[in-house]
């Protein structure tokens, strides 16, 4: 059982409702003009994972009404191949959003398609302009990170304040860890950033007022590493072997959920948490690049 006092942030309806605001909005777009906003998603190769996180960003699209353009390409794409698909889609008036699945094969170079990706229709913010502007006091990017921007928004919806907190963010990867980071430090928290050669990480995250746990690392982060009362923000998304469930496997957080319970203020599940938000943003963002256009 867990302490009746905590509160279980719940990312799954947070992000439906941000998902009926967006419908909204795209209804209003189309109306108004005759037009609406388009996303295109390209996977290169068969990854499993990577088919199942694109499946669910393609049915939330049609959900709020934004066009999915879905290019599949195969493992051994070339490089040169891919930037021409993306160079296509940066041309094509349709789309307003581009998002490249990642990881990409070991033979393409990530950095090079990022930067290929037009800085209007950077929907994932992983473009390194964006990133360095989100790294800068007085520089706003045109599209923030979506799993980043989902942790912040249910910190907010929830009434937390950053501002002037600890935050302790695990995890340092180009694609949470560090523009969540960058974001926390936007909103005025005192940032430290654990990572896989910090020394003594339980040290440092017990004086953490938000926690964001983003390593993936099943359950690493125990109990008696938060401090009472703290916010955590579960991001971790690990499957671990489970031959109880149809699939052979669960998904499981990077904090222990169970003890995490007993101390945390507020905690995020995992599955039904950040996930959840990660989608809603990404529609968002896909949303506001579409705006920029339509409404100029
Ligand atoms: N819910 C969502 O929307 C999303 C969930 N995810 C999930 O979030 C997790 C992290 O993803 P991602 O950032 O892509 O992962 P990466 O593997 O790219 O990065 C992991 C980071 O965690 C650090 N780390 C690893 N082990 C430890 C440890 N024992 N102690 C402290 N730090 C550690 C690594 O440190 P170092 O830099 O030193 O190697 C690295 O910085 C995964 O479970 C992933 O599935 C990811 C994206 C979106
Ligand atoms: N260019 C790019 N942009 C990304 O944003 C990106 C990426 N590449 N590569 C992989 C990671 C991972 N990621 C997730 C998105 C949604 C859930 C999600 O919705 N998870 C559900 C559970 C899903 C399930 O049940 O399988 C949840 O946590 O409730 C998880 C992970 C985005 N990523």
């Amino acid at each position: 059982m867990s302490d009746p006092k905590v509160t279980i942030i719940d990312g799954k309806t947070v992000a439906q409702t941000i998902r009926s605001e967006i419908a909204a909005e795209v209804s209003r777009l189309s109306q108004t003009y005759g037009k609406v906003p388009g996303l295109a998603v390209v996977i290169v190769g068969q990854r499993k994972d990577s088919q199942s996180y694109v499946n669910m960003k393609r049915k939330a699209c049609a959900e709020v009404g934004i066009k999915s353009l879905d290019f599949d390409l195969p493992e051994n794409v070339s490089e040169s191949d891919l930037i021409f698909k993306v160079h296509e889609l940066n041309a094509n008036p349709d789309v307003h959003g581009i998002l490249v699945q990642l990881p990409l094969p070991k033979h393409i170079n990530e950095e090079k398609i990022l930067t290929e990706i037009s800085l209007e229709k950077d929907v994932d913010g992983f473009h390194p302009l964006n990133i360095g502007k989100l790294a800068m006091k007085g520089r706003d990017p045109l599209f923030v990170p979506c799993t980043p921007k989902g942790c912040i928004e249910l910190l907010t919806r929830h009434g937390i304040t950053i501002k002037g907190k600890n935050a302790v963010v695990v995890g340092r990867s180009n694609i949470v860890g560090l523009p969540v980071s960058l974001l926390l430090l936007k909103e005025d928290a005192t940032v430290t950033i654990v990572h896989s050669r910090t020394k003594e990480p339980e040290s440092i995250i017990r004086n953490a007022d938000i926690i964001i746990a983003a390593a993936g690392q099943p359950a690493m982060i125990k109990g008696s590493w938060i401090k009472p009362g703290a916010a955590v923000i579960d991001v971790g998304t690990n499957a671990v072997d489970d031959p109880s469930k149809k699939s052979g496997y669960r998904l499981v957080g990077d904090v222990d959920f169970q003890e995490a319970c007993k101390t945390a203020g507020c905690i995020t599940p995992v599955p039904g948490g950040a996930g959840p938000m990660t989608v809603a943003m990404l529609l968002k963002n896909t949303l506001d690049g579409a705006k920029r256009v339509i409404e100029c």
